[in-house]
C-alpha cells in the first residue's frame, strides 16, 4: 500500500516525500521499533556467548552470520522482510481458501471425513498432512486459480545475458515471468472451473504424483516460483495451512454475512488479495473428533 502511495508521485520528489506520508512514517517507526527489539536480542547472545555461555538457537539471527560470509547486514531488516513473505502470503492463502469454500460448499464434508480418517489412524504426524490429499488438492487449486501475485518470478539481470530463445537482456533489465499457464487450457483443462479434485486425480496418475502435490512446483505452475529461487517456505507454510485448515474446518462453519457481495479478488499493482473488505460471520460447531489433544 506505502509503496502504491510512494509511486503515485515522481520518482525524483519520493526521498523527500517518503519523509512527510503517514504510511511511510508509521513504516519507519516500524523499523526503528524492529531495531530495538531485535538489536536488544542480538546484544543478550553476544553478551552471553562472551561469557562462554553458548546456548544453542536454532533460528535465523545465528544462521546471519553464517550466510553473510562477512558481508554487511541489518539483522532487523532481515528479520522484517522474512516475516513479510512469510506471513502475509499464508494469511491470505487461508483467506482466500476460506472464500472459495464458500463458493463450494460441496468439498467441506470430504474434507472433513478426509481429515478425521487421517487424524484418527495416524494422529498430528508430518505423514498424515501428506496423507490429506483432497485438502492438498483444494489448496493447490485454490492458488493456482487465483495465486497471490500475477508474476512470481521476478529477476535482474546482473549481466547482459541472452536467453534460450534468443531474447537479449542487457545489463540491469527487469524481467518478470507471467503465470498465464494457470489460466490456459492448453495445461489445465477447464481452467477457469474450481475442481478441488483436480490434483487429487493427477496425483493418482503414474509419474505425477510428486508433480501434483501442493509444494511442487512446474513451469505450469509456479505460485511458489520454480527452480533456484522457489520459495524455501512452501513446505513450511503447506503444514502450516493444512493443520490452520484441520482446525477451521472441525471446529467452525462460516459464511457470508447475508446480503453482502462475493468477495472480489483485490488487484494491487501485479498482487492479488484476498478480498479485505469482505466479512464472515463464524459459528463454532462440535467437532467429530477431538483434535487438540492427538
Ligand atoms: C503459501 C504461502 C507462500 C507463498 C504463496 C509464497 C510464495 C513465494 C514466491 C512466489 C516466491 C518467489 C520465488 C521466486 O522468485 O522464484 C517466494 C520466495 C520466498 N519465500 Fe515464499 N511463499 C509462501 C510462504 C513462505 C514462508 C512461510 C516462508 C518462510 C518461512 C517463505 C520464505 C520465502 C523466501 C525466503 C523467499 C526468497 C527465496 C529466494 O529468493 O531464494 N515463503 N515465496
Amino acid at each position: 500500500m506505502t509503496v502504491g502511495k510512494l509511486n503515485g508521485w515522481p520518482a525524483p520528489l519520493r526521498p523527500i516525500v517518503q519523509r512527510f506520508l503517514p504510511h511511510t512514517r508509521e513504516l519507519q517507526q516500524a523499523v526503528k521499533d524492529a531495531r530495538t527489539l531485535i538489536g536488544g536480542l542480538v546484544k543478550e547472545r553476544e553478551a552471553l556467548k562472551a561469557k562462554g555461555e553458548t546456548p544453542e538457537y536454532a533460528d535465523i539471527l545465528e544462521w546471519l552470520p553464517q550466510i553473510a560470509k562477512g558481508r554487511t547486514y541489518d539483522p532487523a531488516l532481515v528479520q522484517l522482510a522474512l516475516s513479510f513473505v512469510a506471513i502475509h502470503t499464508t494469511a491470505d492463502v487461508v483467506g482466500q481458501l476460506l472464500f472459495d469454500l464458500i463458493e463450494h460448499p460441496e468439498y467441506i464434508q470430504p474434507l472433513r471425513d478426509e481429515i478425521i480418517t487421517v487424524l484418527k489412524e495416524g494422529g498430528w504426524k508430518k505423514n498424515s498432512l501428506y496423507n490429506m490429499k483432497l485438502l492438498d488438492s483444494v489448496l493447490k487449486e485454490s492458488l493456482r486459480i487465483r495465486p497471490i501475485n500475477q508474476t512470481s518470478i521476478q529477476r535482474i539481470a546482473e549481466v547482459p545475458i541472452t536467453l534460450s530463445d534468443g531474447t537479449k537482456l542487457s545489463r540491469n533489465t527487469l524481467s518478470i515471468v507471467p503465470l498465464v499457464r494457470h489460466w490456459d487450457a492448453e495445461y489445465y483443462s477447464d481452467p477457469d472451473t474450481f475442481d478441488g479434485y483436480r490434483f487429487y486425480r493427477l496425483r493418482q496418475e503414474r509419474g505425477k504424483e510428486n508433480l501434483s502435490q501442493f509444494v511442487s512446483t512446474s513451469p505450469d505452475y509456479l505460485s511458489f516460483g520454480h527452480g533456484l529461487h522457489a520459495c524455501p517456505g512452501r513446505f513450511f507454510a503447506s503444514n502450516e495451512i493444512k493443520i490452520i485448515m484441520c482446525h477451521v474446518l472441525l471446529k467452525y462453519e462460516w459464511r457470508l454475512l447475508e446480503g453482502a457481495k462475493p468477495p472480489q479478488v483485490l488487484k494491487h499493482g501485479f498482487s492479488l488479495v484476498a478480498d479485505p473488505f469482505s466479512s464472515l460471520e463464524i459459528r463454532r460447531r462440535q467437532e467429530e473428533i477431538v483434535i487438540d489433544n492427538l
